[in-house]
């Protein structure tokens, strides 16, 4: 039989998806799906249909092979008889959430949405050497595969000038869409034809190696020297239980057996999970609990498969159209990214490494992830405004805001790291920036090094749950720990920012507050925090025409209604990275105390110590759903009195806490003698591994390698 046909997810346009079907969810893992970017002839994934995950294990092989297994004891779930049940197909339409997830906000900051296009001409081209390209040169330089084929694209010029010569907007834009993808999908119908053979080949291949006799896997793996403790998991039976398993837990009144708790399925499904796409249990559980289970199981299939390859046009050099007439020239074949940007063009292939075309050195683009403009069309700065991008490096952002601002007004671009800032100047120069100057804080110390500023972005360093697709190490890297070190630099990072903004601004006074992770704990606790200790600021609308509403509740924890003004990105909804992004607007100052207290040396100490990794407390996501609504007085005045300090009773404990084990790290029981513990516990001593300045103070998430 036949895999299911259709785009993959590198073809599929980026934005607002069509609804979730069972064919993206039944599909075949890639056991190798390319993550360096490169751009290969598509090998179609093609979701095997329905009725061949039945052939090899639907719900009466299932119920067999569970049959023999459960002499083992290995699956619970999966031991008992399998009810008979409806075609998935049909169960797939009825799941909760699921006709969500087609993005429903609403424009309301029109100018966000307006033609990025600037008329400034593509003639200051810089002649840089090798260290000015950026660290996203180095990157990509070599990611594209050179295709053999020259037939694909339409390479007449004159057909695609006239195509490209009018407005950009319109339909003309459609029909070189038309003209370019014509060719590619004719042999991309070829390539089919023999991709499916292949990988019908590969399917009974594996059937012999491994599918001898799936129900005598022990997928524990602790039948010792067992034949089972030898094999490699058994995919296709893995696939085909998580694909049951998730079933009866979407509809589990029904589907259910009564001998086994909805928890003993999660646990069932977790452990496949894990054992499938290769999570740490940890991760599995944080990831699989934000979803319907049948989305969490898109979204882990979606973390298969890299994103598309999107480039940003700079339009401080040049008009999209006028680069996509010259990249389809060079040989790449693309397309506009979607309605909701004027700049961005997909690559669906380049016969050129896109890091090396003399556009790219002169500066006529940069590659830069899909999801990686919200924020900065979210912040939307102005002409001549003051704004300042926290943690800038590599500059993918800062360098959109420039071209935003077309160049006027005044930019600062800080990283801590060093090391990063060198790839944030590179692009800078590249870009062909004027307005930008570049510095090396901590982020921490803003406001005290400088502030009032129009709008501040803070994309902060994150653990990079949305990038997986980009790097799977994030599956097994983090740890419980990470979840609790990120999230407390992120907040203090964000009452930062907020500080930092000139609440009279005549122009702005708003803060965008943006992570490349899905998780709760990194994004609405953290937004809530700020809600909590800066009753000044209010969430407002991003703007942007997709994305699914931020929490409101998740588990037992509440945020504050407006919570739903944030955005969340998911890489199975809209074939982007895995993005949130939080818009506030400054409706009074925030007391010098409060930022006094932000700035003092036990706070900064206390704070790098945090951010170093020696953070062990637990956050606390339990909040006030009315914070913001009691703080403001009749005439909309924000009681001042309402800001929490950074020395509050819950942080006075986590900070014990997290020293504690900094102290322990180093081999010190801290019960052991009290005179030093006290000493050491002292933030004001404990400086030997602690700069306010350097890199230190920043997270080591997966996440800051992630976008640019
Ligand atoms: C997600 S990346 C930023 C990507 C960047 N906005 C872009 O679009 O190219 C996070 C950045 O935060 C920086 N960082 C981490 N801790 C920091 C701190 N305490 N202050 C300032 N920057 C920090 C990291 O060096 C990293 O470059």
């Amino acid at each position: 039989m036949a895999p299911a046909r259709g785009p993959s997810r590198r073809m599929q346009k980026q934005g607002p998806p069509a609804p979730l079907d069972e064919s993206r969810i039944g599909g075949k893992r890639k056991l190798a799906a390319p993550t360096n970017g490169a751009i290969k002839k598509q090998k179609k994934g093609g979701a095997p249909s329905v009725a061949k995950a039945k052939f090899n294990g639907g719900p009466k092989h299932a119920a067999n092979s569970a049959g023999k297994a459960s002499t083992k004891g290995s699956f619970k779930p999966q031991q008992k008889p399998v009810k008979p049940v409806k075609p998935l197909m049909a169960d797939v339409e009825d799941v909760d959430g699921l006709s969500e997830l087609s993005g429903g906000a609403v424009v309301d900051d029109v100018d966000v949405m307006e033609d990025e296009l600037s008329d400034v001409e593509a003639t200051d081209v810089l002649d840089l050497d090798d260290d000015e390209l950026g660290s996203d040169a180095d990157d990509f330089a070599n990611a594209l595969s050179v295709s053999e084929d020259n037939d694909v694209v339409d390479s007449d010029q004159e057909v695609q000038k006239g195509v490209w010569s009018e407005d950009e907007d319109s339909d003309a834009e459609e029909a070189l869409t038309a003209a370019n993808i014509a060719g590619l999908s004719q042999r991309l119908d070829q390539q089919q034809a023999q991709a499916d053979a292949e990988a019908e080949a590969e399917l009974a291949d594996d059937a012999l190696q491994t599918n001898i006799a799936p129900a005598d896997l022990d997928m524990d793996g602790d039948e010792e020297g067992g034949r089972a403790s030898k094999l490699a998991p058994d995919l296709q039976l893995l696939r085909t239980r998580i694909t049951e398993t998730v079933r009866v837990l979407s509809n589990f009144k029904e589907l259910r057996d009564p001998a086994w708790s909805r928890a003993e399925y999660t646990q069932a499904v977790l452990k496949d999970v894990c054992a499938y796409y290769g999570y740490s249990p940890y991760l599995a559980e944080k990831l699989f609990s934000l979803f319907p289970p049948l989305e969490a199981l898109a979204f882990f299939d979606a973390n298969e498969t890299p994103r598309p390859m999107v480039i940003r046009t700079n339009t401080l050099r040049t008009h999209r159209r006028d680069l996509a007439h010259t990249l389809i020239n060079r040989g790449v074949s693309l397309e506009p990214v979607g309605k909701w940007s004027k700049v961005g063009l997909q690559v669906y292939e380049s016969q050129v490494p896109l890091g090396a075309t003399p556009e790219y050195l002169a500066g006529h683009y940069i590659l830069q992830a899909a999801s990686s403009f919200l924020p900065v069309m979210a912040l939307a700065p102005q002409e001549h405004e003051r704004c300042l991008d926290m943690a800038a490096a590599p500059g993918g952002k800062t360098t959109h805001m420039a071209a935003l601002m077309k160049n006027t007004g005044c930019i600062f671009a800080n990283d801590a790291s060093k090391d990063r800032s060198r790839g944030l100047i590179g692009n800078i120069h590249r870009l062909g920036v004027k307005n930008t100057i570049v510095c090396n804080y901590s982020a921490l110390e803003f406001p005290r090094v400088m502030g009032g500023f129009d709008r501040v972005l803070l994309d902060a360093p994150c653990s990079g749950t949305g990038v997986i697709a980009k790097d799977p190490s994030v599956k097994t890297n983090k740890t419980s720990d990470d979840f609790l070190r990120l999230p407390h630099l992120q907040k203090q990072l964000l009452l930062s920012a907020i500080d930092s903004v000139d609440h009279a601004s005549k122009t702005g006074g708003y803060i965008v507050y943006s992570t490349c992770s899905v998780t709760v704990e990194e994004n609405e606790q953290v937004v809530q925090y700020a809600l909590n200790k800066r009753p000044n600021v209010r969430l407002v609308s991003t703007g942007l025409i997709f994305g699914k509403e931020g929490f409101t509740k998740y588990q037992s924890k509440r945020f504050h209604p407006s919570m739903k003004e944030t955005r969340r990105y998911y890489p199975h909804a809209f074939n982007v990275d895995g993005f949130f992004v939080a818009k506030f607007k400054k409706v009074a100052a925030t007391p010098a105390d409060a930022v006094k207290a932000q700035g003092t040396p036990a706070e900064q100490a206390r704070v790098s110590n945090v951010a170093n990794g020696v953070a062990n407390g637990v956050v606390s996501g339990e909040v006030d759903a009315d914070v913001g609504a009691d703080d403001e007085g009749e005439d909309g005045v924000v009681k001042l009195n309402a800001f929490g300090g950074w020395d509050d009773e819950e942080d006075a404990k986590y900070i014990e806490r997290s020293l504690k084990k900094q102290l322990r790290r180093k081999g010190i029981d801290p019960k052991s003698s009290k005179s030093k513990a006290v000493r050491a516990l002292d933030p004001k001593k404990v400086t030997g591994d602690v700069s306010l300045n350097g890199s230190e103070g920043q997270g080591k998430g997966a996440g800051e390698n992630k976008t640019e």
